[in-house]
């Protein structure tokens, strides 16, 4: 089952506060499956096999289906485990009458049956959207830390009404205050922004480059904050650490200190990442996709490649490097300050042409023959458009990362019906105590 589309009509009578379910299959979007006098109730913080008792979150009598959060196991799972990170534990932010924060829902579940529970939550996805029966097992990245914690090389917080660093409820508006976030690598802890009062703030962002290069925090400001109080800010943030101020309607990033960019290192490539520019979060991903993509795609010298989705060129480069001064690789980002950075990252390849656009369009405007595609989109997928765009070059491979089961599901069945195959799949956890995964596709010209 897939989570539910966010928007439905508005209930007109209110649901039981309390209800106590029975929880069947886990649900694509960190939810299980429970039944309450007929309807479906899409309960988080539960385990399959569980008796717990739950707080409707969203509901009403003439709603087709409601959500709840746990507030007490009655009968729990031997799969169940004490949660790592007290703010996002469910039950007991319920004893604390609050919700618990976003962003670890799945850490209450052992990480050996969160990975087999995000196995099966892809297999039902590819059956549902693909038409697919595959068994799928999901990997740890090699050289994860036993405990799932401190892979987060990226992190958003919101600011208090008291000016304290906070996080959201799950679709909510209501800010609880944090402290340590142990999904994130220590670069960020280390900087105690807990300790700050940061009235004048929206929000925090911070990214912390896995190799322990610069960290840059970026500061959103409310309205009406002035630029004497972010730079009084930015002086309160530990010293050695870039700042800059940010505002993402207008797009603006304001150096107050050190470089508005982060410098990311993969394999023997270095790039650099402007503001709030896309970088794979967990601080195995890339050297884990960028070989998933590799060992897949089987890049030749002297072919014709395409990196769709490109971002800061983490692919392109190490794509560029295989198909060598003979080869060609086309590198198509939408984001002009993410392919800014590419032009800056890849300068030095003769066989990179960069293209600022979107995918879509860009592969309406050029007709270039391609022995290979390699695309990551966001979550949301590629879309039929640019499936068919792409099969229509007919590349002997295409090598598909994808963040989202459902869309790449969904996609990948566009694949199928032109006539591809889906030769191998790889489904890594790259999020651990979220619900998220990550996933590399080999797609291939034939029938299954
Ligand atoms: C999941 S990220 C992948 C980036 C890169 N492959 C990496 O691993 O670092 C997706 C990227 O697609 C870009 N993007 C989103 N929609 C796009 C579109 N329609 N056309 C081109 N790029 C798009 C985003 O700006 C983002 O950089």
């Amino acid at each position: 089952m897939t989570e539910p589309a966010p928007t439905r009509p508005a209930p007109t009578a209110p649901a039981p506060q309390l209800i106590e379910l029975s929880i069947g299959a886990p649900a694509h979007g960190g939810h299980f499956v429970a039944r309450h006098e007929g309807r479906v109730v899409f309960v988080r913080h539960a385990l399959p096999g569980e008796r717990v008792l739950a707080r409707v979150t969203d509901g009403g009598a003439d709603a087709g289906f409601w959500r709840a959060d746990t507030v007490e196991v009655l009968e729990a799972s031997a799969d169940r485990v004490e949660h790592p990170w007290a703010p996002a534990d469910a039950l007991a932010a319920a004893k604390a009458g609050r919700p618990p924060v976003g962003g670890a829902e799945f850490g209450h579940i052992a990480l050996a049956a969160q990975r087999r529970l995000k196995g099966e939550i892809f297999a039902e996805q590819l059956q549902r959207l693909a038409k697919l029966e595959r068994e799928v097992t999901v990997e740890a990245p090699e050289g994860e830390y036993d405990d799932g914690l401190g892979w987060r090389t990226r992190a958003a917080f919101g600011v208090g009404p008291d000016g304290r660093l906070a996080m959201h409820a799950h679709r909510s508006d209501e800010l609880i205050p944090v402290q340590v976030m142990p999904l994130a690598v220590d670069a960020i802890n280390d900087l105690r922004l807990w300790d700050l009062d940061l009235t004048g703030l929206e929000r925090v962002e911070v990214a912390a480059p896995a190799d322990g290069s610069t960290p840059l925090v970026l500061l959103v400001p409310a309205a009406g904050t002035t630029p004497k109080r972010l730079a009084k800010l930015a002086e309160r943030i530990e010293p050695g650490v870039s700042v800059a101020a940010w505002e993402p309607e207008s797009g603006r990033l304001t150096r107050l200190r050190g470089r508005t960019w982060v410098a990311e290192t993969s394999g023997a490539h270095q790039y650099r990442v402007t503001g709030d520019g896309f970088w794979q979060i967990h601080r195995l991903a890339p050297a884990t996709l960028t070989s998933a993509v590799m060992d897949g795609v089987a890049p030749r010298a002297g072919e014709r490649m395409a990196d769709l989705y490109a971002g800061a060129g983490l692919f392109t480069a190490r794509l560029a490097d295989a198909v060598g001064v003979t080869g060609n690789v086309l590198s198509v980002e939408g984001s002009p300050a993410a392919s800014k950075d590419a032009r800056k990252n890849l300068h030095g390849f003769g066989q990179i042409e960069i293209v600022q656009g979107k995918v879509e369009r860009v592969l309406r405007s050029q007709a270039q023959v391609l022995d290979a595609v390699v695309l990551d989109p966001p979550r949301a997928g590629a879309g039929k458009a640019v499936v068919q765009a792409v099969a229509s070059r007919k590349p002997r491979v295409v090598g598909y990362v994808a963040c989202d089961p459902a869309s790449f599901a969904r996609d990948l069945g566009y694949f199928l019906q032109l006539g591809w195959k889906l030769d191998s799949l790889r489904v890594f956890d790259l999020y651990p105590h979220t619900h998220h995964m990550e996933s590399f596709a080999v797609l291939t010209p034939g029938t299954n």
